[in-house]
This record gives structure tokens, sequence and C-alpha cells, in this order.
């Protein structure tokens, strides 16, 4: 009898270790040809215009694909064990196109009788999945779509999709009353050789149309997309620099590597897995202390569960101007201040510098994101979906549900209807760098003001600014809007909007 051949199509799942589709394929003894296909129109433009994965995704990405194929294939035996997933004898095979096209005719050419993956939950994505079940329904090929990456799994939860709570907090007492977190499952230890076939080569940057981003000395950190990276941030974070134990006292920094885990990026994309972060989580409660930061881990990466979960109940309502709640408010679409914002012009320093941060590294904290987003749709009134597809654009940790969730949160479009909430940027910049050191890294021109002023520029005498060798208005610009007043006129026009809702 001719020997089973099963395609494992790689999506966000770019691992090897808690991988079930590969683990179930090598349970059946197939051949095993594992695939990534780069999708064109990820590489097109979002509807306000700007690069759908930006270079600095971009390049994440062709680093996690490639680290993905040296781990599947033969590498030197001399590195055999060394890694997780060193020499397991397959190859990654690449191709550039649509995979509802690529994969059934490889199918065609090769006789595979099964394709496994990991579905998603957003409509782009589901669409590529039904027309690729569709194609490989004509001509007789199963597929099998496995559920992998939240920390839960789908069949864990204690309500059905529909009835998911629309309130995180129910959503996550509920889970932890009476669901468990399955074991993660067995890295292979070796895979069946590839079948003859071109392996195809990794596309450069210039290929996907966009430039090499140029590093920038101050990031938070050397992001390297890929598996290996992912397993060593997370070895260096729990266990070299035992970081775990304070996560919650440290969690809102906004500066240096370790203030927070920074696994976002490769949860993103699937290096990491949440269930194997848990139960590394659960190893250093064991062997270190367990304690409020060991829990607050695990506690936000329900949040992203929660996202995602909501996303799989609400469709495409998280992308909708209305948000997950339906509520129509007359956004504004002003390119000139959205600029601003965009360039980290606006004249709040907290502001600026996250989105200098951002444009410069693609990444930024959460406490910033918090921040910009707040002051972007609160405090300019302007459409929050722009917010969204800028991130969307720029973000390495770019994920689908995560991102837009949290959009609907922060512009008060979410589910969780708890009226006009927003940041008050002044307060919060005193709180979060009271010494002004974080706006300080990103606005050189600010670095001889003192701290008391650093955060609040326009009040310098002309004096001052002399003094400080500091041009308000020149070297930095004039706040854009009165924080106090955008706010409360913004805060009319989205009640009145409430008050008409039907
Ligand atoms: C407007 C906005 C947009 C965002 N967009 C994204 C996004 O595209 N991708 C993304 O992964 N996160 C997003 N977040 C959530 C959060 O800011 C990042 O997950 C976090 O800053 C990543 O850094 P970290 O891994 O060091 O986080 P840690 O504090 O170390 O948290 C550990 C993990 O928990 C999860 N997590 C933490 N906070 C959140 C949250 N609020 N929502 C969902 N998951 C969370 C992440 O997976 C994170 O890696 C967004 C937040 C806001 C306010
Ligand atoms: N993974 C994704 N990342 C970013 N944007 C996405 C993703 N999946 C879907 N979207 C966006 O969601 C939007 C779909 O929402 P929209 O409500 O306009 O579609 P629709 O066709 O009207 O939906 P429906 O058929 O449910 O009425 C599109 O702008 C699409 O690009």
């Amino acid at each position: 009898m001719n020997q089973k051949l099963i395609l494992i199509w790689y999506r966000n799942d770019l691992r090897i270790h808690d991988h079930e589709p590969l683990y179930q394929a090598v349970q059946e003894k197939a051949q095993i040809i594992p695939l990534y296909c780069f999708d064109d129109r990820q590489f097109g433009t979002t509807s306000f215009g700007f690069p759908k994965t930006g270079a600095f995704r971009a390049q994440f990405l062709l680093e996690s694909v490639a680290d993905l194929r040296n781990s599947l294939r033969s590498l030197n035996p001399a590195d055999l064990g060394k890694s997780v997933g060193s020499n397991l004898g397959s190859n990654l095979v690449v191709r550039r196109g649509l995979p509802e096209q690529i994969i059934p005719s490889l199918a065609k050419q090769l006789g595979i009788s099964a394709v496994y993956y990991h579905g998603e939950v957003t409509s782009e994505e589901l669409a590529v999945e039904s027309a690729l079940k569709k194609a490989l329904s004509q001509i007789g090929v199963k597929v099998k779509s496995f559920w992998g990456s939240t920390l839960f799994h789908i069949n864990e939860l204690p309500f059905g999709i529909p009835h998911i709570p629309e309130v995180f907090t129910q959503f996550r007492k509920q889970l932890e009353k009476s669901s468990t977190v399955y074991p993660t499952f067995p890295t292979p230890k070796t895979l069946p050789p590839l079948p003859k076939v071109d392996v195809g080569e990794l596309p450069q940057l210039a290929d996907l149309g966009l430039e090499p981003p140029v590093p920038d000395q101050r990031a938070v950190l050397k992001f390297k997309g890929g598996e290996a990276a992912g397993l060593a941030r997370l070895d260096h974070y729990f266990w070299q620099k035992d970081c775990l134990k304070r996560y919650k006292q440290t969690r809102n920094g906004m500066l240096g590597a370790d203030y927070s885990s920074k696994f976002s990026p490769w949860l993103a994309l699937g290096c990491l897995s949440p269930r194997y972060i848990y139960q590394q989580v659960q190893e250093y409660e064991t062997q270190r202390v367990k304690n409020d930061s060991t829990y607050w881990l695990v506690f936000e990466l329900l949040w992203r569960d929660y996202f995602r979960f909501i996303c799989a109940k609400h469709g495409n309502r998280v992308f909708r101007q209305s948000g997950l709640q339906g509520v129509s408010i007359p956004w504004k679409v002003d390119w000139k201040r959205f600029d601003l914002w965009t360039e980290g012009m606006t004249g709040f320093p907290l502001v600026d510098a996250n989105m200098r941060e951002l444009k410069a590294t693609g990444f930024i904290s959460n406490r910033g994101r918090q921040n910009v987003a707040s002051f972007l749709t609160k405090n300019l009134g302007i459409n929050w979906q722009m917010g969204a597809e800028w991130f969307e654009s720029l973000l390495i940790d770019y994920d689908v549900c995560s991102n837009w969730g949290n959009w609907n949160y922060t512009a008060g479009v979410g589910n969780d209807a708890r009226g006009f909430r927003y940041f008050n940027i002044q307060k919060q910049s005193k709180d979060y760098d009271p010494q002004g050191k974080y706006v300080k890294h990103w606005l050189p021109e600010l670095t001889s003001v003192p701290a008391r002023k650093v955060h609040e520029p326009w009040t310098l005498s002309s004096d001052d600014q002399k003094r400080y060798g500091l041009r308000i208005g020149v070297d930095y610009p004039q706040p854009v809007v009165d924080l106090w007043k955008s706010v409360k006129q913004n805060e009319k026009v989205y009640n009145a909007a409430l008050s008409h809702r039907s």
C-alpha cells in the first residue's frame, strides 16, 4: 500500500514544538510536506493606504520562516540534539502566491492525500481556508483544521462560541474555574524525508516590495524572528534573568528589554506556543517562586485568548467603524493631524516618544499603545481604524485579534460598555515616566529639559528655552490640541452618538 502523504500548511504557527498537525501526521506514519506560502494579499495596502505588512513585520516573518526551515531540515550532524528541532530530516517547501491555488496544484503533482493546518478566526484567513477546502474537495483531498493558537483549547471552553461572555472578567473567571490547559504536543525527534519536490527559495524583502528597515540602537530589544529566538527569549526572561518573579511590578514600563516578556512577536507568528509558556511558568513556580507575578503573565495570556474567541464570536464586527458595540460615532479623517501622530510630532512628549519608537522599531509597550490610541481617538477624535491599520502595518507582534480587539476597547466601541474612558496623558506621563527618561530616550531635543518640565515643554519660558537650547515651535512642536478641551468635546460627541443608538 502507498504511504499516506500529508501536507502541513504553515501559517501563524511557525514552530515545531507543540504543533498538533505536525504531531498528528507523524503519529499516522505519513510522509510529510511542510509548506509555507507568501500570500501576496498580505503585502498589499490597507484601506487607508499603508503597507499591510510593513518592513519590520515582513523581516520578522522572513526570519521566522527561515528558522522553521532550519529546524525542519537536515543540518550538520554535529548539531544533533543541540537545539529543539535540529536535524529533523525534512525541509520547508516555500512558495509565493495564493495557498488555495498552490496547495491543490502541489496535491495533484505529488499525490497528496490530506492537508493539515491550524485554523484561524478572521474573515481574510477564513476566506482562504474555504477557497482551499473547496478546491481540495474537487480533487478528493482530505482537509483537517486544528485549533492551536490559544492557551485554552476551544474544546475546553465552558461555553459555546455564541455564548462567550462579552466582558473579559467573566470570561476569565469561568475559564479559571472550570477549564484546564492541555499539555503540549511532543516535538517530533525525526521526520520522514521530503518526497522529490522543488523546495523553493525564500523571498527577500525587496521581492515583497519592501526596503530593509534600518536598525535603531535605541530599540528595547534586537528582535529576531523564529522559534529558536523565541525559546531563547523565554529562557533569558524566566531562567537566566529571573524576571518573571517581578513581572507584575515591571510590566507597565516602557524602557529596556526586561520590563515585560516581549513574547508577543513570537506568539503572533506562532514561533512560541502559549501552552509551552504556561508549562514553563508552572516549572518556574515549582523551581523558583510562585507569586502574583507568575499568575499575572498567565492572566495576560488570557487577554490574548479572550480577543481571539471574541473575534470568533463576532466575525467582522471587530473591523467595522462602529465596532463590537455597533455605535456610530462621527470620527474625523484628519490626515494632517493623523500624520503628526504617526510622526511623533503632536507636542505631547509621551505620545511623540512612543510614536517615534513605533516607527523606528516596530514595537512599543502596552502602556505606550494605550496612551497613543487614547490620544488619537479621545483627544484628536480621529477614526480609530486609521490607528489600527497603522499598527497593523508596523507592529512586529501584529495579531489580528489582539490588535483590532484592543483598538475597539481604547476607542470605546468595544463590548465593555463603560462609557467614554480616556487616558490623562499628563498624569500618565508623570506616573510612568517620572524622570522623563523614556521621553528623552526617543526625543533627543528634550535632553536638557529638567524632569519637572519635560512632559510639558510648552510651559517653558523663553529664557528657559534659551537655557535648554530648545525652541518650542521650531525644535519641538507646540501641542496640537488642548488636552482637556479636546477630550471634553469628544466626550460630548461620543455621548450624543450613544444616546441616538437604536
Ligand atoms: C491599541 C493596542 C493594540 C495592540 N495590538 C496588539 C497586537 O497587535 N498584538 C499583540 O500581541 N498585542 C497587542 N496589544 C496588546 C499588548 O500591548 C501587547 O501584547 C504587549 O505590549 C506585548 O508585549 P509583551 O509581550 O512584552 O507583553 P507582556 O506584558 O509580557 O504580556 C505577555 C503576553 O500577554 C499577552 N497580552 C498582554 N497584554 C495583552 C492585551 N492587552 N491584549 C492581548 N494580549 C495581551 C501578549 O501575548 C503578551 O505577549 C495591543 C494593545 C493595544 C492597547
Ligand atoms: N486578518 C485581518 N487583518 C486585517 N483586517 C482584516 C483581517 N480579516 C478581515 N479584515 C478586514 O475586515 C474587513 C471586513 O469587514 P467588512 O464588515 O467590511 O466586510 P463585509 O464583507 O462587509 O462583511 P460581512 O460579509 O460580514 O458583512 C475588511 O476591511 C478586511 O480587510
